[in-house]
């Protein structure tokens, strides 16, 4: 395969950068091995062996240059032709500048961040180009603090609706050091800045930890436990990351064992690391949270030393550096320099989404509006914006990083320029925008879930979206018109590409017509591969973005040919030949050939497959991969909830046993208590029954005794102690009975005297009449009504009435059950 030939429409050169190996993959199969090249000339061709897998094909790819695994940053500066495309901003021989895109892709690990924002000892290409920059123009640029006029005339060339701020109010309202430029002084504080009075993470002594860390970075982790690392800023000594026990209010408390990350001796540290609560466990979306002063850096990183290289500009030109930093998150944009404001309703820090659109001043050219945009004049005031934004930047540790990026951050440096000595000449713009895409990532290596693993999806998805463009440039290469459909997928694709051709671009500047056109931007794309990592996942990535490609099949059929022989029931694909080598490609058109190439032997009809629709295939397996990872874990984990639910099940059943036990016991016991407590009154009663009885006939008794006595029976031989009694008593009796006899002799003689009145017919015998007894029966009358009273229990003179069977009475009669 000859190196690729650079085509006439190209979205991006393609560089591929290799990481060096990591210690944990001591033991792995190295798969990537870099072609040697001619003598002389760069890499630019790698050889894809898969892994114990005889099966597979073995692919080759060709970039525009391939960095291998010593490769310095310099390297890359130098290499990837960062230069041209700050030149190409700059325009040096008048005129419009070129926008430049200079992007990161590669699996997550692999060394992106790396590559843009460099290590502890050495700087990143972001760094780098901004140095080149200022150097460039340090005798052209304009100081915005220098002229309130100046600064309204950036102001107003802007088309995006930014609000625009010079670098020292903003640096001095993020860095609350006091070690500010001299001149922020004299202006007051950004007032959008919304500055909470303290942001308090760690409760137990937030000021001796943040003090001795310096600025720090609390990173989510996946493994189900509730901990962050805090990475240092100010991290001198080599001093590891500390792992830190958040309790729900963020308790930076227990320092768990050491655990040596790379970031922590970079200067990406400063750039990723941030003070953010997030927390933990993936079961819930990350929320931002309130601003807090920042420390400034002691030191940035000097190295690698570019002093010596500057970029041309137009000495007829004067300058302005704008800086702006947004984030893709979750397909959302978000401004990194805009601090999160509370929401009352809520009480939650949140960030405002921001719209890709065209405004009133920019009709036909779709920018991101109401960026906080920073005017800076100086490199150092460019960087400590830098530092800023990264603050934001959202990451979490993952199982394939410990500080993955979870959004793709842009880092847009927009270089104003207008004729030198014209004050109200108008600017134009052109804008070098700086991209870290966040990296795919295989949820099941990753161990993402909750929130995290939505990111992941959202993030492949992207990326899936990303591949299908770049795939499109063979198409262009084939001279074929771009699908900007393509584009609008995702808001990632929409802001790489939309000022990728020149039928989409305008002016950025209010002051050029619509119709003014300007030359589509270029790019440069970094391809990271770690040649020890996930071969499946990293050679997806290659296949779409590599330049050419060369595929040598084995015998047996890969499951790629079957899911395209599937996907073609009219096409046949011809047997694979043996693995031999594959013709050489000549070039980028050409360079693209399908899997399989039909046997001269077979005469099959065969329509083959574009190279894009293929890439769109595999693209589209990754991703169903992923989709196959998450339906496994959410099949687990509603495994597990079915689990936990028949564990709940049971436990209420078994309480529902315990509880019905329970008021059985209690019922029982309440009814014996009633039970022993009716016997008790049962007998209380029947005592007092017998009692009242046997008083009843004692009383009676006595009065049968006393009216015998009266009437001469003796009933019962009184006693001795009675006798005086009974003889008072007796004596009364018998004057009573003598009193009674003398009434009723008066009444007789009455009685007589009336009936001797009467005439001889009318007169009855008083015997006859009844009512007038003898003196005879009349005490044998008596004696039987008392008989018959004493018998009855009733009283004489009270009339017998016959009762109902008192309730007592039936109880009495059950009496026999207790
Ligand atoms: N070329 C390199 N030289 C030295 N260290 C490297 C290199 N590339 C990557 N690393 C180290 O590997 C680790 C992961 O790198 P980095 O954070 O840049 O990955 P990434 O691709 O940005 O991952 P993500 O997409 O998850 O953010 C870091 O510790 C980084 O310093």
């Amino acid at each position: 395969m000859d190196p690729p030939q650079k085509a006439q429409t190209s979205l991006f050169d393609v560089y591929l950068r290799l990481r060096p190996p990591q210690a944990v993959n001591a033991n792995t199969e190295k798969f990537l091995l870099v072609e040697e090249p001619d003598e002389g000339d760069a890499p630019t061709h790698i050889t894809l062996n898969p892994p114990n897998d005889r099966r597979r094909a073995i692919e080759k790819f060709a970039f525009t240059r391939v960095f291998e695994e010593d490769a310095t940053q310099l390297d890359l500066f130098h290499g990837t032709k960062v230069l041209s495309l700050v030149e190409g901003a700059l325009a040096p021989r008048g005129g419009d500048g070129t926008d430049g895109l200079l992007a990161t892709l590669g699996m997550t690990g692999s060394g992106k961040t790396h590559t843009m924002l460099g290590s502890r000892s050495q700087r990143g290409l972001t760094q780098l180009a901004l140095d080149v920059v200022f150097r460039s123009i340090q005798s052209s640029i304009v100081d915005c603090d220098a002229s309130p006029a100046l600064e309204a005339s950036i102001r107003s060339s802007d088309t995006s609706e930014a609000n625009m701020h010079p670098a020292s109010a903003f640096i001095e309202s993020m860095f609350g050091d006091g070690a500010a430029p001299s001149r922020a002084g004299s202006r007051a504080t950004t007032p959008m800045i919304v500055r909470p009075s303290h942001v308090n993470i760690c409760p137990q002594s937030p000021g001796q930890l943040l003090r001795s860390v310096g600025i720090m970075r609390l990173v989510r982790h996946e493994d189900g436990l509730s901990h962050t690392t805090a990475l240092s800023q100010s991290d001198k000594g080599g001093m590891p990351p500390q792992t830190l026990v958040a309790s729900p209010r963020s308790k930076l408390a227990k320092f768990s064992p050491p655990k040596k990350h790379y970031m922590t001796l970079t200067s990406a540290a400063k750039t990723k690391n941030a003070t953010k609560t997030y927390f933990l466990k993936g079961d819930h979306i990350a929320q931002p949270t309130p601003r807090r002063r920042l420390q400034r850096p002691s030191a940035l990183p000097h190295i690698p030393d570019i002093s010596s290289v500057t970029a041309s500009c137009d000495p007829s030109a004067e300058y302005a550096v704008v800086i702006s930093m947004y984030e893709v998150y979750n397909d959302r944009i978000f401004d990194l320099l805009t601090p999160p404001t509370k929401v009352n309703t809520t009480k939650e820090y949140r960030r405002r989404a921001l719209l890709f659109k065209c405004t009133e001043t920019s009709p036909d050219h779709k920018v991101v509006a109401g960026l906080r945009k920073i005017m800076c004049s100086t490199l150092q005031e460019a960087l400590l914006v830098l530092e800023a934004g990264l603050h934001e930047r959202r990451v979490a540790g993952t199982g394939s990083n410990s500080v993955s990026s979870r959004s793709h951050g842009f880092f847009c440096i927009e270089i104003k320029k207008r004729r030198r000595g014209r004050v109200n000449g108008p600017w134009t713009t052109s804008t070098l925008s700086i991209v870290d895409l966040a990296g795919s990532e295989r949820a099941r290596d990753a161990k993402t879930q909750g929130a995290t693993l939505v990111e992941g999806g959202k993030i492949n998805e992207s990326l899936m979206y990303l591949g299908q463009c770049l795939q499109m440039q063979t198409d262009l290469n084939n001279n074929a018109k771009p699908n900007l459909r393509l584009f609008r997928q995702c808001k990632l694709t929409e802001l790489l590409f939309t000022n990728s051709f020149p039928s989409s671009a305008a002016s950025h500047s209010a002051s050029h017509s619509a119709s003014h056109r300007r030359a589509p931007q270029k790019g440069v794309m970094i391809v990271t591969a770690d040649p020890f990592g996930d071969f499946n996942a990293t050679s997806q990535i290659l296949r779409y973005s590599a330049l050419a490609r060369e595929v040598t099949v084995p015998r047996i059929p890969s499951i790629t040919s079957t899911i395209l022989a599937n996907g073609n029931a009219n096409s046949h694909f011809p047997e694979p030949s043996p693995i031999s080598s594959s013709p050489p490609l000549s070039s980028p058109l050409s360079q693209h050939r399908p899997f399989f190439h039909p046997s001269a032997t077979v005469s099959r009809t065969f329509s083959p497959v574009t190279d894009t629709e293929r890439g769109t295939m595999e693209i589209a397996a990754l991703e169903i991969a992923r989709m196959a990872e998450m339906i496994d874990q959410l099949n687990a984990e509603l495994a597990r909830e079915t689990e936990a639910r028949m564990t709940a099940e049971a436990h209420l059943m078994t309480m529902e046993d315990r509880f019905m036990d329970f008021e059985q016991e209690v019922r029982e016991e309440c009814y014996s208590d009633f039970e022993q407590r009716l016997a008790m009154e049962m007998n209380r009663w029947k005592a007092s029954l017998s009692l009242e009885q046997e008083r009843g006939e004692e009383h009676w008794d006595r009065k049968v005794e006393v009216l015998a006595r009266s009437v001469g029976v003796s009933v019962t031989a009184p006693s001795d102690e009675d006798d005086l009694e009974n003889e008072d008593k007796e004596n009364v009796l018998i004057e009573n009975l003598e009193q009674e006899n003398e009434r009723l002799r008066r009444e007789v003689a009455i009685l007589k005297r009336e009936l001797s009145s009467r005439t001889p017919s009318k007169r009855t015998p008083l015997q006859e009449r009844g009512d007038l007894p003898s003196m005879k029966g009349d005490v044998a009358s008596l004696g039987g009504k008392l008989e018959q009273l004493r018998v009855s229990n009733g009283s004489p003179t009270k009339k017998v009435r016959k009762l109902p069977p008192k309730k007592w009475e039936n109880l009495a009669a059950d009496d026999d059950l207790f």
